[in-house]
């Protein structure tokens, strides 16, 4: 099957000279989830914001659907709905009229079944006549969905849909996008949450100084990345790791005041039960011990670090 979104050999130069894309290649397949993660800075918005034709790039080019963003922008705009970081700032237009106003834009005519359609799924419909100021942040952050949807795009950008929100809110978008995977819309995502990334993507590409450092298969990326840490901190510092305990991957930190354990939670065995005996039987005593998950940010130091 062709891909929906076809990028080749991609660069963008900002006009002080920064290159914030170097040559990114990259094939979106239709109907799929695909995440697009990366530190500050790296080049997503910069990314998605070419290929929605809101940024001209240097050099390269783009296809959607088959149309070529340049010699057919229109046609290939037109397949594509772009869900921005910013909260609406009209506060007194009606709800159902943005969405109208939307399809105007596009040059589509009139279609009140569909706006209808679009605002129950979203669960807005209650909200149709309401203006924007009347609605809740979870409210505007569907509402800036919706908008996107009006003019029946078949793939859909969403920038870090979910930056700044509560994990309700969070699990709520993440069910809006399930629908709309259901209804076969193909969908881009920019997010830092790794754990957004792990719940709705298929794939995964991760952007680092404009260039595209890998491009996997999530439940691959998972495995590989799902590392978690347990910390332990002693009752008495030690000197060194003891013998009997040199197989199990520890490090000793913080003067000897710590022992740190690195583990793959989808692993079929963490390895935590065999190690927590195999202190008990040297003797060494802990006053608490933590886990702590490695951040999208540690990940990708990894990442950089690996590919660079
Ligand atoms: N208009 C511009 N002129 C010059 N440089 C720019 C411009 N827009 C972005 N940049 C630079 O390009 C790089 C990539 O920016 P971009 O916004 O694409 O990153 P990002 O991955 O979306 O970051 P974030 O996660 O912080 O939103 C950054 O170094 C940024 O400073």
């Amino acid at each position: 099957m062709a891909p929906i979104i076809s990028v080749r050999d991609l660069q963008k130069t900002y006009s002080g000279g920064f290159e914030a894309l170097k040559s990114v290649s990259l094939e979106i397949e239709e109907g799929e989830v695909f995440a697009l993660l990366g530190p500050n800075g790296a080049g997503k918005t910069t990314l998605i914001s070419t290929i929605c034709g809101l940024i001209i790039p240097t050099s390269g080019s783009i296809s959607i659907g088959g149309f070529d963003t340049q010699a057919d922008f229109r046609a290939a705009r037109r397949l594509v709905g772009l869900v921005p970081q910013e909260m609406p700032t009209a506060p007194f237009e009606v709800v159902k009229d943005q969405l109208k106003f939307s399809r105007g834009l596009f040059g589509l005519p009139r279609n009140d079944a569909l706006v209808e359609q679009i605002l129950k799924d979203l669960t807005l419909w209650d909200k149709k006549d309401s203006p924007i100021m009347a609605l809740s942040g979870g409210m505007k952050r569907r509402l800036l969905v919706a908008k996107a949807l009006a003019h029946e795009p078949k793939v859909l950008f969403l920038d870090e849909p979910t930056a700044g929100v509560d994990v309700e809110l969070r699990h709520d978008m993440w069910r809006v996008v399930e629908g709309l995977k259901e209804k076969g819309v193909t969908i881009i995502l920019t997010t830092h949450y790794i754990e957004e990334a792990e719940e709705m993507a298929d794939r995964v590409g991760v952007i680092n100084k404009g260039e595209i450092i890998l491009v996997e298969n999530k439940d691959a990326l998972m495995r590989q990345l799902g590392r978690k840490q347990l910390t332990l901190d002693l009752a008495e510092p030690l000197n060194e790791i003891p013998e009997p305990l040199l197989t199990h991957g520890l490090s000793l930190e913080d003067e000897g005041r710590r022992l740190v354990y690195i583990y793959d939670t989808q692993g079929e065995r963490t390895g935590i039960a065999s190690l927590i005996s195999a202190l008990s039987d040297a003797g060494i005593r802990f006053q608490d011990l933590h886990t702590t998950q490695s951040s999208l940010e540690d990940i990708f130091v990894d990442l950089v670090k690996v590919k660079s």
